[in-house]
C-alpha cells in the first residue's frame, strides 16, 4: 500500500477512536473496512472532497431504552436495549437483534456498520441497523421471554416500521422471539405489516428464511471453490456454533457433498470424524431449537464423536473452516494452526469472527477467505425477500427463495471478484467485498448532497 493510504488510514482512525472511546469491537470493523476503501477513495477523489468515510462511520442515529420486565418469580427485573440505526442511504433501515449478556453498544455499533456494506452487496433496497439488549434468554422461560419481548417491543415500536426499520433475529433471537415482538406490535399499532423479518410461515415469514444464513455462506463457499475449478464435494469442513447459522450451513454442506465434522458452543466443541450426517443433524436440532441444550450431549448420544470442554474446533484437520458462532473467536494463533494445517479456504457465517491479525493472516497466505460481510449476507438477503413478499401479499414456494438466493450469493460473488482480482487470477475477496459494498452507498450519499 502507498505511504500516502498508510497516512491517511492512520489519522482516520486515530479521529475515530477519539470519536468513540473504549469502542474496541467497532473500531476493529471499522479499521478492517478503511484499509481497503481508503486506497480506492483516494484515487476517486469526489468521495474524500464530500467526506464519505466520515460520514459513514457516523450512525444515523441511535436509540437507547430500558426494558422492565417480570421473571416467574414476581421479581422485576431491568435491562439495557438499543437500536442502531446506522445508515438509510439505499433503503429503510434493516439488520438483526441480538440478546445475549455481553452486549453493548461497541458490539451492536460494530454489527451495525458491517451491515451496512452487507445489505449493499444484497442488491437490495436495504440500509443498515442493529439493535440487541444485554438480556441473557439463557435459563429463562418461556414466559419470561415472551414478558421481556413484549416489554422491548413496547417501546421499539415507535421507531420502527417497513419503510423506516424493519428488525430481524441474531444471536439469541430466533422464530420464539420473532414472534413474540410481532405480536405485541400487532397489537400496540392496530396494524398488521411487514415490520419484523422472521417471522412464522403462518403469519408473514419467507420459505427458507431459517435456513438462509447457512445456506448462502455454503453457496458463496461453492462460488469461490468454482471459481478456482473446484468443488465442495468430498470436502472435510470445521463448522464452529450450533445455532441457527451453524446448523443450517451443516445442512447444505451435507447436501453439497461436503463432511462437517465439528460443532460448538461456549463451552466446548464436539469433534466427529464420521461426519454430522442428516440423521445426527436433525438430532442437533432438535437439541437446540427445542431441548435448548448443550453440545457436549452430542458426544454421549453419538459414539462416533468426541467432546473438548474448554476447546475451540480450530486445531481440526480440515479442508475449510466455518466460523459461526460469534465475533473474535478466531484468534490470531487459531488462525495460524487453521494455516499450518493445511485449510484451503475459510467462509465467515457469524460477523466478524476473525481478529484483525487472523484476517491479514488469511489474506497474506493466499487462501480463500470470505469475509463475513460476503459470506453471510444470504440471511439478511432473504430477509429482503420477505419484505417484497409481504409488500405484494404473496408467498414463493421454498423452490423459488432457493433459487434466488442461490442466485444473489452468486451475484455478491461477482461483484468481490470485480472490484478485487489480483494480478494473478486469485481474488481478495477482503477488498472485493468492501469496496463494492461501499460505491452503492457512498454514491447514494453523493447524489443526496449534505445530508
Ligand atoms: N441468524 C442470522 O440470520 C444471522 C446471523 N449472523 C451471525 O451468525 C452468528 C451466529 O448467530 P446465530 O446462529 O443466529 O445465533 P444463535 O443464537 O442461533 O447461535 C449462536 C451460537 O454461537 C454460540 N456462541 C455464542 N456466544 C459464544 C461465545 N462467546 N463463544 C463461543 N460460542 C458462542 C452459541 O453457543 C450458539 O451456538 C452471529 O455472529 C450472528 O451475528 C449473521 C448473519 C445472519
Ligand atoms: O435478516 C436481517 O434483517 C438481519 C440479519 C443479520 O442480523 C445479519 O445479517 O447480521
Amino acid at each position: 500500500m502507498a505511504d500516502a493510504a498508510e497516512e491517511e488510514i492512520e489519522q482516520f482512525m486515530h479521529g475515530l477512536e477519539r470519536r468513540n472511546p473504549g469502542e474496541t469491537e467497532f473500531h476493529q470493523a471499522v479499521h478492517e473496512v478503511v484499509e481497503s476503501v481508503m486506497p480506492f477513495v483516494l484515487d476517486h477523489q469526489k468521495y474524500k472532497q464530500a467526506q464519505i468515510l466520515e460520514r459513514m462511520t457516523e450512525p444515523d442515529r441511535i436509540i437507547i431504552f430500558r426494558v422492565t420486565w417480570q421473571d416467574d418469580s414476581g421479581q422485576i427485573r431491568a435491562n439495557r436495549a438499543w437500536r442502531v440505526q446506522f445508515n438509510n442511504s439505499i433503503g429503510p433501515y434493516k439488520g438483526g437483534l441480538r440478546f445475549h449478556p455481553e452486549v453493548t453498544l461497541s458490539v451492536l455499533k460494530f454489527l451495525g456498520f458491517e451491515q451496512t456494506f452487507k445489505n449493499s452487496l444484497t442488491g437490495l433496497p436495504m440500509g443498515g441497523a442493529k439493535g440487541g439488549a444485554n438480556f441473557n434468554p439463557k435459563g429463562k422461560t418461556d414466559n419470561e421471554v415472551m414478558r421481556f419481548c413484549h416489554s422491548m417491543m413496547t417501546e421499539l415500536h415507535r421507531h420502527i416500521g417497513e419503510d423506516t426499520d424493519v428488525p430481524a433475529g441474531d444471536i439469541g433471537v430466533g422464530g420464539r422471539e420473532i414472534s413474540y415482538l410481532f405480536g405485541q406490535y400487532k397489537r400496540l399499532a392496530n396494524r398488521y405489516a411487514g415490520i419484523l423479518t422472521g417471522k412464522g410461515l403462518s403469519f408473514g415469514g419467507s420459505k427458507v428464511r431459517t435456513e438462509a444464513t447457512g445456506y448462502g455462506c455454503a453457496y458463496f463457499c461453492e462460488n469461490m471453490l468454482k471459481h478456482q475449478h473446484d468443488s465442495l464435494e468430498g470436502k472435510s469442513c470445521i463448522v464452529s456454533g450450533s445455532g441457527n447459522v451453524a446448523i443450517y450451513t451443516v445442512e447444505k454442506l451435507n447436501h453439497l457433498g461436503a463432511r462437517a465434522v465439528t460443532l460448538s458452543d461456549s463451552d466446548g466443541f464436539v469433534h466427529d470424524p464420521d461426519g454430522i450426517d442428516a440423521e445426527k443433524l436433525a438430532w442437533v436440532k432438535e437439541l437446540k431449537e427445542v431441548r435448548r441444550g448443550r453440545i457436549s450431549e452430542y458426544a454421549e448420544e453419538f459414539s462416533t464423536a468426541k467432546y473438548h470442554a474448554g476447546a475451540k474446533p480450530w486445531g481440526v484437520e480440515a479442508d475449510i473452516a466455518f466460523p459461526c458462532a460469534t465475533q473474535n473467536e478466531i484468534e490470531l494463533e487459531d488462525a495460524q494452526s487453521l494455516l499450518k494445517n493445511g485449510v484451503r479456504a475459510v467462509a465467515e457465517g457469524a460477523n466478524m469472527p476473525t481478529v484483525l491479525e487472523g484476517a491479514h493472516a488469511f489474506t497474506e497466505s493466499g487462501i480463500l477467505y470470505a469475509p463475513s460481510k460476503a459470506a453471510n449476507a444470504g440471511g439478511v438477503a432473504v430477509s429482503g425477500l420477505e419484505q417484497s413478499q409481504n409488500a405484494l401479499r404473496i408467498s414463493w414456494d421454498h423452490e423459488e427463495v432457493d433459487r434466488r438466493l442461490r442466485g444473489i450469493m452468486c451475484d455478491i460473488h461477482e461483484k468481490c471478484v470485480e472490484y478485487a482480482k489480483n494480478g494473478d487470477g486469485t481474488v481478495n475477496y477482503v477488498r472485493g467485498a468492501n469496496i463494492a459494498g461501499f460505491v452503492k452507498v457512498a454514491d447514494a450519499m453523493l447524489a443526496y448532497g449534505a445530508v
